[in-house]
């Protein structure tokens, strides 16, 4: 790979180089060297510049060749199989009385499930289990395929981590960094390109799911819990690579929940939600019902459930609309139930 550089530094323009790899800019003003013709290819650019210019550096004229060459390798981008995630399995293990789940789920990518049971029935462990990609080896014996197969134990490990992205009830910033700042700084550090017009639209869109607006000078660790959540939405949306999102409980977060899952579903990633929330559970395409630490059903959501997500919206504002009215210290009436959402 290194080579492939090193023989593109050679043979085309400086200029078109710099046009392809914006971050090769970086490296030339490191090491001064912004103002070479951009007309020429960069091997041959160095030739007009000064030995002691770059003996300063500790670099000859091969060196800065080879130094650039291995910058450029490191800071692009490499194809990543992992977005070629196309659907995962959940092969059924056995619940918490030892009795067989008989499952076997695919879920494709753009598809959103939502997982619901009672408290402790083990919501939280079935994400666990795909974040893990389970092989039959946690306490359910599930076994997680990718695009239909197995994973033997190098891909795993290559994979684990990086396949999934976790949206936990509780987001802690410990840096003292502004949104702008925040946003630019994993924008960098994920290589993305066209840092700025991904952290605006990241801005412009946590914006919108949370309910109350912030600033781009706002420093995070000032952020409320809701907007917190709506900022790492909105940074998972656009900026992660991971193929599958596992939300864990965003019904408290304050922010419109509907709206935060669809603009994820839209992403062409797998989502799964665990809720106790009717509006997230009928958003889904299918949810997952969790009895006794086993999958118990799997039911697609039909168009007459999808019919009562007006109504069940209706009375989901109404109850916004009280806990806002509550909070800037209003005394509630009637009236405030029966205005339509
Ligand atoms: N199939 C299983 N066999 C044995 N233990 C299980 C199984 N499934 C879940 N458990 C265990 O049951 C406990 C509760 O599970 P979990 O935390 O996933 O519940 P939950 O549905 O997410 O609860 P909550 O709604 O309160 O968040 C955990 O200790 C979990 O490891």
């Amino acid at each position: 790979m290194t080579a492939d550089f090193l023989s593109i530094l050679t043979s085309r323009p400086l200029a078109e180089v710099l046009r392809e790899y914006p971050i090769g800019w970086d490296f030339l003003a490191n090491y001064r060297l912004h103002s070479l013709g951009p007309e020429l290819s960069f091997s041959q650019a160095l030739l007009e510049v000064e030995e002691e210019a770059l003996a300063e550096f500790g670099l000859d004229r091969l060196g800065a060749l080879e130094s650039f060459a291995e910058f450029l390798e490191q800071f692009t981008p490499k194809e990543n199989p992992l977005a070629e995630v196309k659907s995962i399995t959940i092969i059924g293990g056995w619940n918490k009385a030892k009795s067989p789940e008989a499952v076997s789920l695919t879920i494709s990518a753009g598809e959103i499930i939502s997982i619901v049971g009672p408290t402790g029935s083990g919501k939280s462990r079935l994400l666990n289990d795909i974040e893990c990609l389970a092989q039959g080896d946690t306490l359910t014996g599930r076994r997680i395929l990718v695009n239909g197969a197995e994973l033997d134990d190098l891909q795993r490990f290559e994979m684990e981590g990086k396949l999934v992205a976790q949206l936990s009830q509780n987001m802690n910033f410990v840096m003292d960094l502004t949104v702008c700042e925040f946003l630019e700084m994993h924008a960098k550090c994920r290589l993305t390109p066209n840092v700025g017009e991904v952290t605006a639209t990241c801005f412009q869109c946590a914006n919108e799911l949370a309910g109350e607006k912030f600033s781009e000078d706002t420093l995070v660790t000032q952020l409320s819990g809701g907007q917190s959540r709506a900022l790492m939405i909105a940074d998972t949306a656009f900026m992660s690579e991971s193929p599958i999102i596992l939300i864990d409980e965003i019904e408290n977060a304050g922010i419109n929940r509907r709206q935060a899952i669809g603009l994820l579903a839209k992403r062409e990633k797998i989502i799964l939600v665990s809720t106790h929330d009717p509006l997230l559970a009928l958003s889904a395409d299918k949810r997952i019902v969790i009895q006794n630490g086993g999958i118990a059903k799997v039911i697609e959501i039909s168009e007459a459930e999808k019919e009562s997500l007006g109504i069940i919206e209706d009375l989901d504002n109404t109850m916004q609309r009280l806990r806002t009215a509550l909070r800037a210290g209003e005394v509630i009436s009637m009236r405030d139930l029966e205005e339509p959402g």
